[in-house]
């Protein structure tokens, strides 16, 4: 058994830019994540589609306060009842049920929001997913699977937390927070002031630090998402770190992102700590001035004694919501923190954007013309191609009949493997065109074209899940028999009898319970299985032995008998058994023919059969002889 892990992967991307995705929150020209950072009015859009349930918890919550208003007033009068000796057993009991009504109602206005919280959280969530599984192949290759997986999960909950906790303080605050000023100020304007300037100073020093509180949640989100991919990293190549004797230097390297989220978190803490001292000024400060003040105001016949109590209570409906207020702005900085990073990703183009308009239909087989020669089933015209302003491809045009085994050589790095991403449409050509059954891929929906194209992808990756699972993966509607009959041809039925549990065997994470060459043929026999009219293999024989390779060679040329077939090789028993060659000479075409004519007639393919191309295990090169001038 053998494996690959592939320890490169370090670069953190920003490209970005906009487009709107399938089910996302996020929509073209309604977000700020080009540049602008995400401010509370995106807060409140994340509320969308949870009109009902906010509106019924913001009804519960109003009549709740409503009734906590209420109270005051009671109490201002039962006090002077007491005072006259009045009966009051009534105003008791209604003050009672009051309280027990207030608290059922806010109790269900707080379950309801924090129900919107979850689903806020659960559609941001869908809404990531579907982004990143549709997003622009291009987009993803500065970015680090780990820090995305970090986005849906850690920044999504820290979202949550502040939907669920701060609009409830927000919805609270406003609706008593008015009342009450309303009231306090019709008891007592002057005692108002004294209130408000208290809350006034705790309001100055909560406003001063929460831009740091943002700034380092923002990092502290920043350093998980690099502990979550740099782990990702590790583990996804846990053999190479073990035989390279990495494990210190992995987890110093994960540590140090660790460290970078906790220090962030810690200036967070500290900012946040400002946040108490506020509290205790607004709800203490306010209290001992109202009763300094209001004993004044009692004692010189300014108030009476049952407007200052009904003031006290005011106080508090108007003070501890507020103090509540500044802990949950600080849960909306840490919010927008976390937003900003899911938007960032909710933003990014996906394949066959709405706006680059409706896909053009791929004509389907059937409706090929009878009459005229069709054309080839994939064509190359004029392509070129550039990674990040790095040109790969030049003016390269060929193409690939709708039958026979076209073989793609090179040496390694000229570009081979981008023509197949190109063929996918996994890439857009930046010059010239790419053709399949006669039409432009550039305006075609990539499924329709994927729906009739099998890829065996040059590592041959397979998914956690059964032998199975790998095996319908693009097929799920397979019978048996057809099961049966790939893993025929790909030699894999011993490998199936031998397994305990036969197809329904764990392949492992990426495959890893198999040998590489048995992940190839699972690849190819998955390819094979959907019976497409292209099959693209990327060095479907690279990790085959001798016997494998010269069936599985045999396996290419009767199914490229009905089919067409386009084959990155390496190996030199692929290139023999190709239709025709397609040598690829720094990005560009450099010379096409059989094996034969090649060898005759170009030197850079003889120089490639010599140097570059494999042949087949245990057996001498067969051409050096051919290739000495
Ligand atoms: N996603 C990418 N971003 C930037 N450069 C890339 C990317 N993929 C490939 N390249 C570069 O483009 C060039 C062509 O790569 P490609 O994989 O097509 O070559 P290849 O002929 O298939 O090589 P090999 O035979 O080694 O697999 C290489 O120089 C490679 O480094």
């Amino acid at each position: 058994m053998t494996d690959h892990a592939d320890p490169s992967g370090t670069a953190t991307g920003t490209g970005r830019g906009a487009g709107g995705g399938p089910g996302t929150v996020a929509h073209p020209g309604e977000n700020p994540a080009d540049g602008a950072r995400p401010g509370t009015r995106d807060l409140l859009r994340l509320l969308r589609g949870s009109g009902r349930t906010v509106g019924a918890a913001l009804a519960l919550t109003v009549a709740g306060t409503a009734l906590g208003l209420l109270q005051p007033l009671l109490t201002m009068r039962l006090i002077d009842r007491v005072s006259a000796d009045r009966a009051v057993a009534a105003l008791v009991v209604t003050l009672a049920a009051l309280f027990l009504v207030q608290a059922a109602l806010e109790a269900a206005g707080q379950y309801l929001l924090d129900v919107t919280g979850e689903s806020v959280v659960r559609r941001l969530r869908r809404g990531l997913v579907e982004r990143l599984l549709f997003v622009r192949l291009r987009e993803l290759d500065g970015r680090r699977a780990g820090d995305l997986l970090s986005r849906v999960g850690t920044d999504t909950t820290m979202l949550r937390d502040m939907v669920a906790g701060s609009f409830v303080q927000l919805v609270t605050v406003t609706i008593t927070g008015v009342g009450a000023a309303g009231l306090m100020l019709w008891i007592d304007p002057v005692m108002f002031l004294v209130v408000a300037g208290t809350l006034l100073v705790a309001a100055v020093l909560v406003a001063g630090v929460m831009a740091g509180i943002r700034t380092s949640t923002e990092q502290a989100l920043a350093g998980v998402g690099a502990m979550t991919a740099d782990l990702e990293r590790a583990l996804g190549g846990i053999r190479t770190v073990r035989a390279a004797r990495a494990e210190h230097r992995e987890a110093e390297r994960i540590g140090a992102d660790v460290d970078a989220a906790y220090t962030a978190g810690v200036r967070s803490a500290k900012l946040g700590s400002v946040v108490g001292p506020a509290m205790e000024i607004a709800v203490n400060g306010s209290f001992l001035l109202v009763l300094l003040v209001g004993a004044v105001r009692v004692s010189d016949g300014s108030m009476s004694v049952s407007e200052l109590v009904a003031f006290l209570l005011f106080a508090t409906y108007l003070v501890m919501p507020l103090a509540g207020l500044f802990n949950a702005l600080s849960l909306i900085q840490r919010g927008l923190g976390s937003l900003r990073r899911i938007e960032d990703v909710l933003c990014l183009p996906v394949e066959q954007d709405p706006q680059d308009g409706a896909p053009v239909p791929l004509p389907t087989p059937a409706a090929s013309p009878a009459a005229s020669p069709p054309p080839p089933l994939l064509e190359l015209r004029r392509v070129s191609f550039a990674y990040d302003d790095r040109p790969v491809l030049r003016d390269v045009s060929f193409s690939v009949p709708r039958t026979g085994l076209i073989a793609l050589v090179g040496r390694s790095g000229a570009g081979k493997t981008t023509i197949v991403s190109l063929a996918e449409k996994f890439h857009e050509p930046d010059g010239g065109h790419v053709l399949f059954d006669g039409a432009d891929v550039r305006g075609v929906d990539p499924r329709d074209l994927r729906a009739r194209i099998g890829l065996v992808e040059q590592h041959a990756p397979l998914l956690y899940g059964t032998l199975r699972d790998n095996l319908v993966y693009a097929k799920p509607e397979a019978n048996e028999r057809e099961i049966r009959e790939v893993l025929r041809m790909v030699n894999l039925e011993e490998l199936v009898e031998r397994l305990a549990n036969g197809l329904e065997a764990e392949v492992g994470d990426r495959g890893f319970n198999l040998s590489g060459g048995e992940r190839q043929r699972v690849a190819i026999a998955r390819a094979l299985l959907a019976r497409p009219e292209l099959v693209l293999l990327d060095e479907p024989t690279s990790q085959l032995d001798p016997i494998n390779e010269r069936e599985l060679t045999d396996v290419l040329r009767d199914i490229s008998q009905e089919r067409a077939l386009l084959v990155v090789a390496h190996r030199m028993s692929t290139v023999r058994a190709a239709d025709r060659i397609v040598v690829l000479d720094e990005g560009r075409v450099g010379a096409e023919g059989t094996h034969e004519q090649l060898l005759a007639e170009d030197p850079f393919y003889r120089r490639l059969t010599t140097d570059h191309l494999t042949p087949p295990l245990g057996r001498p090169a067969p051409d050096r002889s051919v290739a000495a001038p």
